[in-house]
């Protein structure tokens, strides 16, 4: 185990910016923190690297104490790389003397040497001599990642590192970085809110919300088994709807769909948050069907027909994912079916 947050707590004045949150990151592994703007993930990188100090909790490296209450190693002495959205790289010093800032412990011939090899990990042999101004967002953003991995750092911080960077390169970009990450061996804690970016660059992927993580998991146990609403609804164009259990069926203001497997006594008259993706629903057509198809869009992994309610005057729709199939006709009524994956209900909390 080579990083453990335990427990961490932090606030800026009043305001309660991360509640209790513990964490593992292992030497080579890959976690994301992805939630909404403002739930704490900045701050929790910050902490890490010696830039807040901790109110309560303890941050450990490799058996050793990192940081506690009262205990806080300025961040020049800690074992951490950064890398930022703005790369921050030095304007006025080239390509290598950028990535060998964090070296000057090291003999120049050793110096050097390190600096080659990052820039060929990189995939910038040759710009050594160029300034960050005549480099491209991706190129200085490699370059970024070079110097903070320059000297080896066990632990390396991410804070959405790509969010200015171009669809096509970005996807790159990502997947660039985190085999670099992954050979580099560092335990790498990434921030983001692009749930895209959580699945393509993560070994594990932590849900914050509200100063706390609500789910740690692999990409997979996060988008088969949410265990949260909010989890749940992050991945996959996933609708969440509010309902009331009728007998077998869920009432939402959009329609009413069957459970799959029918409801049990204790849900009976319960409110549910049904979370669907339109990978969750089947649709086929009947004239006596309760939905209407209103629209339908190609996709890469098949159409989706978005339908409404034929007995309410809603016009929101239901998402629903078919395959290549013959397509439906705009205006024919249907069947949806709710399936066993990708559709979860979690009982509404009672305040
Ligand atoms: N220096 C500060 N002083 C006071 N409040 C702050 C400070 N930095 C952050 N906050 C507040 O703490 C909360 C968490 O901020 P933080 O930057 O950690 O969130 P985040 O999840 O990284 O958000 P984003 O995705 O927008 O960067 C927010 O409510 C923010 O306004």
């Amino acid at each position: 185990m080579t990083l453990i947050l335990e427990n961490l707590t932090h606030a800026y004045g009043q305001t309660k910016t991360l509640q209790g949150v513990s964490l593992n990151v292992e030497k080579g592994e890959v976690v994301s923190l992805l939630g909404p703007s403002g739930c704490g993930k900045t701050t929790l990188l910050r902490l890490v690297a010696g830039l807040e100090h901790l109110k309560s909790g303890r941050i450990e490296l490799d058996g050793q104490l990192l940081a506690t209450e009262g205990h806080h190693p300025p961040p020049e002495t800690r074992p951490v790389g950064l890398v930022f959205q703005e790369h921050a790289l030095f304007p006025g010093m080239n390509v290598a003397e950028n990535i060998m800032f964090g070296l000057k412990k090291l003999p120049a011939a050793k110096r050097q040497e390190r600096c080659r090899e990052l820039l060929n990990m990189v995939g910038l042999a040759g710009f050594e001599r160029r300034k960050p101004g005549a480099l491209s967002g991706g190129q200085q953003q490699r370059v970024a990642l070079a110097r903070a991995l320059a000297p080896a750092p066990s632990v390396m911080l991410l804070d959405e590192p790509y969010a200015s960077v171009d669809v096509m390169l970005k996807r790159e970009m990502r997947e660039a970085a985190r085999l670099l990450l992954k050979q580099a061996g560092s335990a790498s804690i990434l921030v983001t809110h692009d749930p895209e970016e959580a699945l393509e660059m993560s070994d594990r992927i932590a849900i914050m919300s509200d100063g706390r993580i609500l789910q740690v998991g692999t990409p997979e146990d996060i988008i088969e088994q949410p265990l949260a609403p909010e989890v749940a609804h992050l991945f996959g164009e996933a609708q969440m709807l509010d309902g009331e259990i009728d007998g077998d069926f869920l009432n939402t203001p959009i329609g009413r769909f069957r459970i799959p497997g029918g409801s049990s006594e204790s849900m009976k008259g319960k409110l549910y948050d049904l979370v669907v993706r339109p990978t969750g629903l089947s649709y086929h057509a009947d004239p006596d069907g309760e939905w209407i198809v209103r629209d339908l869009r190609y996709s890469s992994t098949g159409r989706i027909l978005y339908l409404t309610g034929a007995n309410t005057d809603s016009l929101s729709v239901v998402r629903v994912s078919t395959g290549f199939g013959a397509p439906p006709v705009v205006g024919e009524r249907g069947h949806i079916d709710l399936l066993d994956r990708h559709a979860f209900l979690f009982a509404k909390k009672s305040h």
